[in-house]
C-alpha cells in the first residue's frame, strides 16, 4: 500500500498501548481485587480507592481503562458498578473466566503492573524517569545515550504528526514557543508553513543536541524553504518548570502534560499563561480521555503506557480545560483531530 500523508498509523499505536491495558485488567482481577469489592453493590471512586488502597493517579488509569473495557460502569448517582460482563470476572457468578484470565497473572509485566499500581510509580525511581526532569533528581534525559535513545524514539512519531499539527496551529509572523519540544518536528513544519515566523525550542540540553541534528538534515531537504528554518529558531535548553520561559505569541506543549502528575499540570499551564503575550494562544497537542473518564479504550491503554513509564497519564480535556481557566486563559471549545488518537485544543489569552 502506498502511504499518503492522511493514512492513520492508529492500529499500530493501539496494538503497541494494548499490552498495557491488557496488565491493567488482570492485575486489577487476580492482583487488587477490584471487581470483587464491588461485587456487592456500586461504590465511590473514593470509598474503591480507599478499599484497594489507591492513589488518585493510577486509580484515575485504572478505573477509566475498566469502564472502557465494559467490566465497569458509572450509575447515576456517579458510582462504580460492576456489568453485566464485567460479573463474570467475579466469584458470584458461575461460570466465570477468572481462572482463565489467572493464566497470565504470573506475567512479569502484569506482576510488575500490580506494584506500580499499588505504589503508583516503580519502586525503584534511583535511575530516574524517562521523559522527566524535575529537579535535582536524576534524568535520563541528561544522559546523553539516553536521552539522544529516548528523544530518537518519539522521531518517527513527530515526524509523521507535525504536518497536521502545523497545518492546524495559526497562520503566524510572530513567535512559536515549543515548550519540551524533543526532536524539533513540530516547529520545523510550522516554520515551514509561516516563513515570516520565528521559533524557541525549550528542552534539556542533551535532547537539543539531538535536535540539532534533525534541523540540519532538515535544512537539507530541498522541501521550499526548508534552508531558511535554521535562521529563525533559537534553541534554549533549561528547564520548564524552574526556569523564566521567553514571551511568545503562541505556545505548544506536545505530549508534555501527560508526563507529570496532576500537581503539576497547573503550575504548568501557569507558568504557560505567564509566557504569553495578550491575544496569544496555548496549543496542547495529546491525547485526551473522554470527560467522563470512562474510555476511549486507544486512550485508556496509552494512559497506562504513560503511568508505566513516566510520572503522568493521560487527561480529559475537561481537566485541561479546567487548569487553562484557573490559569487565566480562555479555553476554547474546539477539539482538532490529528491522528494516532492524538488532538488539539487551545485556549486563548485574553
Ligand atoms: C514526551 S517528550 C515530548 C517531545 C515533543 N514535544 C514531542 O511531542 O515529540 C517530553 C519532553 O519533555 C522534556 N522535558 C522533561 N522535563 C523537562 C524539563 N523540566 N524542562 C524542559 N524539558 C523537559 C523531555 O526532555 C522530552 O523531550
Amino acid at each position: 500500500m502506498q502511504e499518503t500523508p492522511q493514512s492513520d498509523l492508529a492500529p499500530i499505536t493501539r496494538h503497541l498501548r494494548a499490552m498495557f491495558g491488557s496488565r491493567l485488567l488482570i492485575a486489577a482481577v487476580h492482583h487488587l481485587n477490584v471487581l470483587e469489592e464491588l461485587s456487592n453493590g456500586p461504590l465511590s471512586v473514593a470509598d474503591l480507592r480507599s478499599r484497594i488502597g489507591l492513589k488518585e493517579r493510577p486509580a484515575a488509569v485504572l478505573f477509566p481503562a475498566l469502564c472502557a473495557m465494559e467490566m465497569l460502569e458509572y450509575d447515576e448517582s456517579g458510582n462504580l458498578r460492576v456489568t453485566e460482563l464485567g460479573r463474570y470476572l467475579t466469584q458470584n457468578q458461575v461460570p466465570n473466566l477468572i481462572g482463565y484470565v489467572g493464566l497470565e497473572k504470573n506475567d512479569p509485566g502484569v506482576l510488575e503492573m500490580a506494584v506500580r499500581l499499588k505504589n503508583d510509580g516503580p519502586l525503584d525511581t534511583s535511575g530516574g524517569i524517562s521523559y522527566v526532569k524535575e529537579g535535582d533528581d536524576p534524568s535520563p534525559m541528561d544522559d546523553a545515550e539516553l536521552s539522544r535513545m529516548f528523544t530518537l524514539a518519539l522521531a518517527g512519531r513527530a515526524q509523521k504528526l507535525s504536518p497536521i499539527v502545523a497545518a492546524n496551529l495559526p497562520k503566524s509572523k510572530g513567535h512559536l514557543l515549543d515548550v519540551a519540544g524533543g526532536t524539533g518536528f513540530y516547529t520545523f513544519e510550522w516554520l515551514l508553513l509561516n516563513q515570516q515566523a520565528t521559533a524557541t525550542i525549550l528542552d534539556r540540553p542533551a535532547v537539543l543536541s539531538v535536535a540539532t541534528e534533525l534541523l540540519e538534515a532538515f535544512s537539507k531537504s530541498g522541501r521550499p524553504g526548508a534552508e531558511t528554518v535554521k535562521n529563525r529558531i533559537t534553541f534554549q535548553p533549561g528547564d520548564m518548570l524552574a526556569d523564566e520561559l521567553p514571551q511568545t505569541d503562541l505556545l505548544l506543549a506536545a505530549s508534555l502534560f501527560h508526563d507529570w502528575p496532576t500537581e503539576t499540570c497547573q503550575p504548568l499551564a501557569d507558568r504557560f499563561a505567564a509566557a504569553i503575550r495578550p491575544g496569544g494562544e496555548l496549543w496542547v497537542h495529546d491525547a485526551f480521555l473522554n470527560d467522563a473518564l470512562d474510555g476511549p479504550l486507544a486512550v485508556t491503554d496509552y494512559s497506562a503506557q504513560l503511568f508505566w513509564a513516566t510520572k503522568g497519564r493521560c487527561y480529559s480535556r475537561r481537566e485541561y480545560r479546567e487548569w487553562f481557566a484557573k490559569a487565566g486563559l480562555d479555553p476554547t471549545s474546539e477539539n482538532i483531530p490529528t491522528q494516532m488518537d492524538y488532538g488539539l485544543i487551545w485556549a486563548i489569552k485574553p
